[in-house]
Protein backbone atom coordinates (compact mmCIF):
# COMPACT_ATOMS: atom_id res chain seq x y z
CA UNK A 1 0.00 0.00 0.00
CA UNK A 2 1.12 3.36 -1.01
CA UNK A 3 -0.46 5.93 1.42
CA UNK A 4 1.02 9.25 -0.20
CA UNK A 5 -0.10 7.94 -3.82
CA UNK A 6 -3.66 8.45 -2.68
CA UNK A 7 -3.69 11.18 -0.78
CA UNK A 8 -4.98 13.89 -2.69
CA UNK A 9 -7.77 12.18 -4.11
CA UNK A 10 -11.38 13.04 -1.71
CA UNK A 11 -11.81 9.01 -0.83
CA UNK A 12 -15.53 8.06 0.00
CA UNK A 13 -15.22 4.45 2.24
CA UNK A 14 -16.54 1.70 0.02
CA UNK A 15 -19.76 0.57 0.38
CA UNK A 16 -21.05 3.58 1.78
CA UNK A 17 -23.96 5.11 -0.21
CA UNK A 18 -24.80 8.54 0.52
CA UNK A 19 -28.66 8.91 1.24
CA UNK A 20 -31.33 9.57 -1.39
CA UNK A 21 -34.26 11.44 0.07
CA UNK A 22 -37.33 8.94 0.88
CA UNK A 23 -35.53 5.88 0.42
CA UNK A 24 -35.48 5.11 4.33
CA UNK A 25 -33.79 5.61 7.44
CA UNK A 26 -31.38 8.35 6.57
CA UNK A 27 -27.31 7.60 7.81
CA UNK A 28 -26.41 8.21 11.27
CA UNK A 29 -23.15 9.88 10.14
CA UNK A 30 -22.54 11.73 6.73
CA UNK A 31 -19.62 13.49 5.55
CA UNK A 32 -19.37 15.04 1.86
CA UNK A 33 -16.17 16.56 0.75
CA UNK A 34 -15.74 18.22 4.26
CA UNK A 35 -12.54 20.03 4.50
CA UNK A 36 -10.94 21.60 7.90
CA UNK A 37 -8.16 24.10 7.25
CA UNK A 38 -6.82 26.56 10.40
CA UNK A 39 -5.06 29.59 8.53
CA UNK A 40 -3.79 28.88 5.09
CA UNK A 41 -1.37 26.79 5.47
CA UNK A 42 -2.67 23.93 8.31
CA UNK A 43 -5.13 21.80 6.37
CA UNK A 44 -6.51 19.36 9.09
CA UNK A 45 -9.02 17.66 6.88
CA UNK A 46 -8.32 17.53 2.86
CA UNK A 47 -12.13 15.94 1.50
CA UNK A 48 -14.03 13.22 3.66
CA UNK A 49 -16.36 11.47 2.55
CA UNK A 50 -17.59 9.34 4.81
CA UNK A 51 -21.62 7.52 5.26
CA UNK A 52 -22.25 5.45 8.87
CA UNK A 53 -25.36 3.70 9.25
CA UNK A 54 -27.43 3.89 12.75
CA UNK A 55 -26.70 0.80 15.42
CA UNK A 56 -22.78 0.90 13.81
CA UNK A 57 -20.03 1.38 15.78
CA UNK A 58 -16.84 3.25 14.06
CA UNK A 59 -13.25 3.34 15.47
CA UNK A 60 -11.33 6.09 13.83
CA UNK A 61 -7.50 5.78 13.92
CA UNK A 62 -4.32 7.29 12.19
CA UNK A 63 -1.21 9.06 13.74
CA UNK A 64 -1.04 12.24 15.72
CA UNK A 65 -2.34 15.12 13.82
CA UNK A 66 -3.54 13.16 11.17
CA UNK A 67 -7.15 14.88 11.78
CA UNK A 68 -9.10 12.38 13.78
CA UNK A 69 -9.87 14.71 16.60
CA UNK A 70 -10.77 17.43 14.17
CA UNK A 71 -13.01 14.91 12.15
CA UNK A 72 -14.88 13.84 15.45
CA UNK A 73 -15.96 17.19 16.18
CA UNK A 74 -16.86 18.38 12.69
CA UNK A 75 -19.08 15.22 12.58
CA UNK A 76 -20.40 16.01 15.92
CA UNK A 77 -21.21 19.72 14.84
CA UNK A 78 -18.41 20.96 17.67
CA UNK A 79 -16.33 22.67 15.12
CA UNK A 80 -17.59 23.67 11.29
CA UNK A 81 -15.77 22.34 8.20
CA UNK A 82 -14.12 24.88 6.00
CA UNK A 83 -16.15 23.38 2.98
CA UNK A 84 -18.08 20.40 2.49
CA UNK A 85 -21.70 19.10 4.22
CA UNK A 86 -22.05 17.55 7.77
CA UNK A 87 -25.70 15.79 8.05
CA UNK A 88 -27.00 13.84 10.96
CA UNK A 89 -29.64 11.22 10.75
CA UNK A 90 -30.31 13.76 7.68
CA UNK A 91 -30.08 17.14 9.30
CA UNK A 92 -27.32 19.06 7.50
CA UNK A 93 -25.60 20.78 10.38
CA UNK A 94 -23.58 22.97 7.99
CA UNK A 95 -26.53 25.50 7.82
CA UNK A 96 -27.62 25.67 11.53
CA UNK A 97 -26.82 28.54 13.00
CA UNK A 98 -24.70 28.29 16.52
CA UNK A 99 -27.87 28.10 18.57
CA UNK A 100 -29.69 25.35 16.21
CA UNK A 101 -26.18 23.85 16.67
CA UNK A 102 -26.27 23.26 20.45
CA UNK A 103 -29.85 22.50 20.80
CA UNK A 104 -29.16 20.15 18.23
CA UNK A 105 -25.68 18.63 20.34
CA UNK A 106 -27.95 18.45 23.76
CA UNK A 107 -30.93 16.43 22.50
CA UNK A 108 -29.72 14.60 19.79
CA UNK A 109 -25.92 13.52 20.45
CA UNK A 110 -24.00 12.38 23.40
CA UNK A 111 -20.57 12.69 24.60
CA UNK A 112 -17.89 10.58 25.80
CA UNK A 113 -14.07 12.29 27.15
CA UNK A 114 -11.06 11.00 27.94
CA UNK A 115 -11.72 13.02 31.26
CA UNK A 116 -15.07 11.83 32.26
CA UNK A 117 -16.04 15.44 32.05
CA UNK A 118 -18.35 14.47 35.08
CA UNK A 119 -19.59 17.85 37.45
CA UNK A 120 -18.13 16.88 40.72
CA UNK A 121 -20.83 18.86 42.90
CA UNK A 122 -23.79 16.77 41.52
CA UNK A 123 -24.66 13.12 42.67
CA UNK A 124 -24.03 10.19 39.67
CA UNK A 125 -28.29 10.60 39.27
CA UNK A 126 -28.01 14.33 38.56
CA UNK A 127 -25.02 14.34 36.37
CA UNK A 128 -26.72 11.62 33.89
CA UNK A 129 -29.89 13.46 34.20
CA UNK A 130 -28.08 16.84 33.28
CA UNK A 131 -28.60 16.29 29.38
CA UNK A 132 -32.90 16.52 29.82
CA UNK A 133 -32.02 19.92 32.21
CA UNK A 134 -29.41 21.10 29.17
CA UNK A 135 -32.46 20.49 26.45
CA UNK A 136 -34.74 22.41 29.17
CA UNK A 137 -36.87 19.19 29.89
CA UNK A 138 -37.86 17.59 32.76
CA UNK A 139 -35.44 14.01 33.87
CA UNK A 140 -37.08 11.48 32.87
CA UNK A 141 -36.17 9.60 36.40
CA UNK A 142 -36.92 6.24 35.09
CA UNK A 143 -34.51 6.49 32.30
CA UNK A 144 -32.32 7.35 34.38
CA UNK A 145 -31.98 4.25 36.71
CA UNK A 146 -32.72 2.40 33.36
CA UNK A 147 -29.71 3.93 32.09
CA UNK A 148 -27.52 3.43 35.20
CA UNK A 149 -28.75 -0.07 35.55
CA UNK A 150 -27.52 -0.93 31.83
CA UNK A 151 -24.09 0.37 32.76
CA UNK A 152 -23.74 -1.71 36.46
CA UNK A 153 -24.27 1.01 38.43
CA UNK A 154 -27.63 1.21 39.81
CA UNK A 155 -26.67 1.23 43.36
CA UNK A 156 -24.60 4.13 42.92
CA UNK A 157 -26.85 6.75 41.91
CA UNK A 158 -26.54 8.81 45.28
CA UNK A 159 -22.68 8.83 45.23
CA UNK A 160 -20.39 11.94 43.71
CA UNK A 161 -18.17 11.35 41.58
CA UNK A 162 -15.20 11.86 43.69
CA UNK A 163 -16.16 8.68 45.97
CA UNK A 164 -15.92 6.54 42.12
CA UNK A 165 -12.95 4.58 40.16
CA UNK A 166 -12.08 5.94 37.00
CA UNK A 167 -14.34 2.94 35.63
CA UNK A 168 -16.80 3.93 37.53
CA UNK A 169 -16.72 7.31 36.24
CA UNK A 170 -16.23 6.89 32.68
CA UNK A 171 -19.58 4.57 33.52
CA UNK A 172 -21.67 7.72 34.47
CA UNK A 173 -20.46 9.52 31.52
CA UNK A 174 -21.42 6.34 29.68
CA UNK A 175 -24.62 6.52 30.79
CA UNK A 176 -24.98 10.32 30.61
CA UNK A 177 -24.15 9.68 26.94
CA UNK A 178 -27.15 7.17 26.37
CA UNK A 179 -29.76 8.74 28.69
CA UNK A 180 -31.68 10.70 25.82
CA UNK A 181 -30.95 8.10 23.27
CA UNK A 182 -29.09 10.10 20.97
CA UNK A 183 -28.81 9.54 17.34
CA UNK A 184 -25.26 9.42 17.57
CA UNK A 185 -22.47 8.73 20.34
CA UNK A 186 -19.18 10.24 19.69
CA UNK A 187 -16.09 8.93 22.03
CA UNK A 188 -12.59 10.99 22.30
CA UNK A 189 -10.35 8.34 23.44
CA UNK A 190 -12.99 6.91 26.23
CA UNK A 191 -10.51 4.30 27.55
CA UNK A 192 -7.69 6.65 27.34
CA UNK A 193 -7.07 7.03 31.32
CA UNK A 194 -8.40 3.55 32.66
CA UNK A 195 -6.15 0.50 33.29
CA UNK A 196 -6.46 -2.38 30.69
CA UNK A 197 -8.83 -4.42 32.43
CA UNK A 198 -11.56 -1.37 33.34
CA UNK A 199 -10.99 -0.19 29.46
CA UNK A 200 -12.21 -3.51 28.36
CA UNK A 201 -15.48 -3.72 30.38
CA UNK A 202 -16.04 0.29 29.45
CA UNK A 203 -15.86 -0.81 25.44
CA UNK A 204 -17.91 -3.94 26.35
CA UNK A 205 -20.74 -1.37 27.35
CA UNK A 206 -19.87 0.81 24.00
CA UNK A 207 -19.98 -2.19 22.06
CA UNK A 208 -23.06 -3.38 24.27
CA UNK A 209 -25.31 -0.35 23.71
CA UNK A 210 -24.73 -1.32 19.69
CA UNK A 211 -25.59 -4.59 20.01
CA UNK A 212 -27.92 -5.81 22.52
CA UNK A 213 -29.82 -2.44 23.69
CA UNK A 214 -32.49 -2.63 26.59
CA UNK A 215 -35.73 -4.21 24.96
CA UNK A 216 -37.57 -1.78 23.94
CA UNK A 217 -34.62 0.53 23.57
CA UNK A 218 -33.16 1.75 20.06
CA UNK A 219 -29.08 0.44 18.92
CA UNK A 220 -26.95 3.40 19.53
CA UNK A 221 -24.61 4.53 17.03
CA UNK A 222 -20.93 4.84 18.38
CA UNK A 223 -17.92 6.87 16.58
CA UNK A 224 -14.36 6.47 18.65
CA UNK A 225 -11.36 7.86 18.03
CA UNK A 226 -8.44 5.88 19.82
CA UNK A 227 -4.92 5.12 19.76
CA UNK A 228 -5.48 2.01 21.00
CA UNK A 229 -5.70 -1.26 18.47
CA UNK A 230 -7.43 -2.79 21.28
CA UNK A 231 -10.24 -0.72 21.78
CA UNK A 232 -10.72 -0.46 17.94
CA UNK A 233 -11.12 -3.69 17.68
CA UNK A 234 -14.37 -3.49 19.63
CA UNK A 235 -15.33 -1.80 16.69
CA UNK A 236 -17.33 -3.05 13.24
CA UNK A 237 -15.10 -1.18 11.13
CA UNK A 238 -11.84 0.77 11.46
CA UNK A 239 -11.34 3.83 9.60
CA UNK A 240 -7.41 4.99 9.55
CA UNK A 241 -6.90 8.56 8.83
CA UNK A 242 -3.48 10.02 7.47
CA UNK A 243 -2.44 13.41 6.86
CA UNK A 244 -6.22 14.78 6.67
CA UNK A 245 -7.94 11.98 4.18
CA UNK A 246 -9.25 8.60 4.93
CA UNK A 247 -6.59 6.01 4.10
CA UNK A 248 -8.20 2.82 5.02
CA UNK A 249 -10.35 0.68 6.70
CA UNK A 250 -10.87 -2.71 8.26
CA UNK A 251 -14.34 -4.07 8.35
CA UNK A 252 -14.95 -6.64 11.36
CA UNK A 253 -16.43 -10.01 9.91
CA UNK A 254 -18.34 -12.60 11.34
CA UNK A 255 -16.27 -15.05 13.37
CA UNK A 256 -12.58 -13.57 13.84
CA UNK A 257 -12.20 -12.32 17.44
CA UNK A 258 -10.85 -8.88 18.36
CA UNK A 259 -7.38 -10.19 19.45
CA UNK A 260 -7.08 -10.65 15.57
CA UNK A 261 -9.06 -7.53 14.64
CA UNK A 262 -6.77 -5.66 17.06
CA UNK A 263 -3.35 -7.48 15.39
CA UNK A 264 -4.99 -6.50 12.03
CA UNK A 265 -5.45 -2.86 13.21
CA UNK A 266 -1.87 -2.39 14.63
CA UNK A 267 -0.61 -3.90 11.13
CA UNK A 268 -2.35 -1.28 9.23
CA UNK A 269 -1.05 1.50 11.74
CA UNK A 270 2.71 0.43 11.20
CA UNK A 271 2.22 1.09 7.15
CA UNK A 272 0.61 4.42 8.01
CA UNK A 273 3.48 5.49 10.38
CA UNK A 274 6.43 3.76 7.66
CA UNK A 275 4.80 4.79 4.87
CA UNK A 276 8.19 3.46 3.13
CA UNK A 277 8.17 0.09 4.07
CA UNK A 278 7.42 -2.32 1.82
CA UNK A 279 4.39 -3.73 2.17
CA UNK A 280 4.40 -7.72 2.32
CA UNK A 281 0.89 -8.18 2.67
CA UNK A 282 -0.46 -9.42 -0.54
CA UNK A 283 2.85 -11.88 -0.63
CA UNK A 284 1.19 -15.61 -1.11
CA UNK A 285 4.14 -16.88 1.16
CA UNK A 286 3.66 -13.86 3.66
CA UNK A 287 0.32 -14.28 5.61
CA UNK A 288 -0.53 -10.86 7.08
CA UNK A 289 -2.43 -10.72 10.28
CA UNK A 290 -5.10 -9.23 8.60
CA UNK A 291 -5.64 -12.00 5.63
CA UNK A 292 -5.47 -14.73 8.81
CA UNK A 293 -7.82 -12.15 10.66
CA UNK A 294 -10.27 -12.64 7.75
CA UNK A 295 -10.22 -9.02 7.47
CA UNK A 296 -11.98 -7.67 4.59
CA UNK A 297 -9.15 -4.91 2.83
CA UNK A 298 -11.65 -2.22 1.79
CA UNK A 299 -10.17 0.95 -0.51
CA UNK A 300 -11.57 4.29 0.67
N1 LIG B 1 -6.99 24.98 16.49
C1 LIG B 1 -6.03 24.63 15.63
N2 LIG B 1 -5.24 25.57 15.05
C2 LIG B 1 -4.29 25.23 14.15
N3 LIG B 1 -4.04 23.95 13.76
C3 LIG B 1 -4.80 22.99 14.30
C4 LIG B 1 -5.83 23.27 15.25
N4 LIG B 1 -6.42 22.09 15.61
C5 LIG B 1 -5.78 21.14 14.91
N5 LIG B 1 -4.83 21.68 14.14
C6 LIG B 1 -3.93 20.93 13.22
O1 LIG B 1 -4.73 20.08 12.42
C7 LIG B 1 -4.08 18.82 12.27
C8 LIG B 1 -5.00 17.71 12.79
O2 LIG B 1 -5.18 17.87 14.18
P1 LIG B 1 -6.05 16.86 15.05
O3 LIG B 1 -6.04 17.34 16.46
O4 LIG B 1 -7.37 16.68 14.42
O5 LIG B 1 -5.22 15.50 14.91
P2 LIG B 1 -5.34 14.15 15.74
O6 LIG B 1 -5.21 13.05 14.75
O7 LIG B 1 -6.58 14.17 16.57
O8 LIG B 1 -4.06 14.21 16.65
P3 LIG B 1 -3.76 13.52 18.07
O9 LIG B 1 -3.80 12.05 17.86
O10 LIG B 1 -2.38 14.01 18.40
O11 LIG B 1 -4.79 14.03 19.04
C9 LIG B 1 -2.77 18.90 13.03
O12 LIG B 1 -1.77 19.24 12.11
C10 LIG B 1 -3.00 20.03 14.01
O13 LIG B 1 -1.79 20.69 14.30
Amino acid sequence: MRLRARRPAPHRASGQEPHRPGTGTPPAVELGAVTRRYGRDAHALRGIDLTLRPGTFTAVMGPSGSGKSTLLKCAAGLDRPTSGTVRLAGTELTALRENQLTALRRSRLGFVFQDFNLLPSLTVEQNVALPFRLAGRRPDRRRVAAVLEQVGLGALGRRRPDRLSGGQQQRVALARALVTEPDVVFADEPTGALDTRTAAEVLALLRQSVDAPPPGRPAATVVMVTHDPHAAAHADRVLFLADGVLADSLDRTPGHTPAHLAEAVTDRLHTLTTPNTPDTRDTPDTPSPARTAGTARTAV
